[in-house]
């Protein structure tokens, strides 16, 4: 039986691309960071295991090392093919790290061609002349290109990668996918006979999609966002064991700027009790700021046990595609607007790590007072609460939305979680006010 092995560059992007197995019928587990010996035996009973790591915008030789440590202990547990899951808007600068990590996985597999489909229709990712739409915008003309971590200003996935890689970077156009398996896998088997290379390829709705996981079968490494995922034959069992519900109090950590996160979080105002941190506040003594937002939260659960808090890093009200809500490349800084009351002073710590680490100590100050179930928002966000919370292992629980699950998750303390790792660009409007009907 093929077992698969998933390498994602960040913690919602796992759950992701798990919640796709399990909607494909194989059994999954997300190990957050590269597994342990004690979690091995566990992982080893699954169909597919996706290793989380917090790769996306690390140092290219960081990000190198965990993914090949995570593909050796992923072979280890018996995988037979491979996913190196990155983001379906192809978040990565000039320099990485999807080029290189590829470049990496793919040596080490010996693979001679490996597909690029960051296409994921359900959520209005598409390839067309390997240009990435999100929804009617081309990808470098989308809110995207405010990224605060990878603006993204070009939608050409060819001309993306090629600087990244030292391998060849074709693309496949619609008609040869549209031809059916046998041509498409025709043209990826010439792609990768004149020496290795990424084959781009086009793909707008599930059934090519379908038509790629085919041609792909005997790939030992397929590259892209979770949609090809959902390309799989659909296996009969159902993979979505219970999930156990953990009581306690509820919260909601949004360190995403993203435009769907500020949609959701102006459809949650007015119904969820929120805070925005406050920048200037955390650059002066972030430890009395988490403590004021903890002290507030505790007096919002005593008021309303069931009803969540939520925590949020850039104002909700403004558009997408405001100036205003540019939060600083980079993360460098965050000049910009309100959002960006915070200015960097000469040698201070950039906004954005100010955020994940505030988001990360709420996170634990919250689980003390009695928090249980949090949905967080951001890729970035999220590793970096899982990790501050001691979770090493989620199992996939009810789905959300396309690519978003509840997921249950212990710590190494004894407590446990139910989490929603929501990527900053998906999810339904009323995600943060009905999220939680799944679990209650
Ligand atoms: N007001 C702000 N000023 C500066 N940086 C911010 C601000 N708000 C959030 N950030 C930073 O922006 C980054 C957002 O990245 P994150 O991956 O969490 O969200 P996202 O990109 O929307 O989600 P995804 O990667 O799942 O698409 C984080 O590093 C966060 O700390
Ligand atoms: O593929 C996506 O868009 C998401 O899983 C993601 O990686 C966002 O961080």
């Amino acid at each position: 039986m093929v077992r698969w092995g998933g390498v994602a560059d960040d913690f919602t992007g796992a759950t992701d691309l798990a919640a796709n197995w399990v909607a494909r019928g194989l059994r999954t587990s997300v190990s957050l960071g590269v597994p342990e010996a004690d979690q091995l035996p566990r992982l080893a009973a699954m169909d597919a295991v996706v290793v989380a790591l917090k790769t996306r915008t690390a140092p290219v030789a960081d990000a190198v090392g965990q993914s090949l440590a995570a593909l050796d202990a992923l072979r280890g547990l018996g995988c037979t093919r491979f996913y190196d899951k990155y983001c379906s808007t192809f978040d990565s600068t000039p320099r990485g790290n999807i080029g290189p990590v590829g470049d990496a996985l793919m040596a080490a597999l010996d693979a001679d061609v490996a597909v690029v489909v960051p296409s994921f229709p359900a959520n209005g990712r598409t390839v067309y002349h390997r240009q990435l739409f999100v929804g009617d915008r081309l990808l470098g003309e989308s809110s995207m290109r405010h990224h605060p971590l990878t603006p993204m200003t070009d939608s050409d996935v060819v001309r993306l990668l090629t600087p990244q890689t030292v391998n060849r970077v074709v693309s496949v156009p619609l008609p040869v996918v549209r031809g059916g398996p046998d041509a498409l896998r025709g043209a990826l088997r010439a792609a990768g006979g004149e020496g290795r290379a990424y084959a781009v390829v086009d793909a707008v709705d599930d059934a090519d999609l379908a038509c790629i996981a085919r041609a792909t079968a005997d790939h030992v490494l397929v590259t892209g966002g979770s949609g090809l995922a959902l390309g799989l034959p659909r296996g009969d069992g159902d993979a979505s064991a219970a999930m156990p519900v953990e009581p306690g109090f509820r919260a909601v950590l949004a360190g995403s700027a993203s435009a769907a996160t500020r949609r959701q979080l102006a459809a949650a105002r007015g119904s969820v009790a929120a805070r925005k941190l406050d920048l200037a506040a955390l650059r002066a003594d972030p430890a009395g700021e988490v403590a004021r937002l903890t002290r507030w939260a505790r007096e919002r659960w005593s008021a309303a046990p069931d009803a969540p808090v939520l925590v949020h890093s850039v104002d909700e009200a403004d558009g997408p595609d405001d100036p205003n809500n540019a939060v600083g490349q980079n993360g460098q800084n965050g000049q910009n607007g309100q959002n960006g009351q915070d200015a960097v002073p000469p040698g201070g710590r950039p906004a954005a790590e100010l955020v994940e680490e505030a988001l990360a100590a709420c996170a634990v100050a919250f689980a003390a007072a009695g928090a249980r179930q949090f949905i967080v928002a951001g890729g970035e966000t999220s590793g970096s609460v899982v990790q501050a919370l001691g979770v090493r292992r989620l199992d996939l629980g009810p789905a959300l939305a396309p690519g978003v699950s509840w997921a249950h998750g212990a710590a190494a303390d004894g407590r446990a979680y139910n989490l929603a790792l929501k990527s900053g660009n998906f999810g339904r409007q009323d995600i943060f006010t009905s999220g939680w009907e799944a679990i209650s």
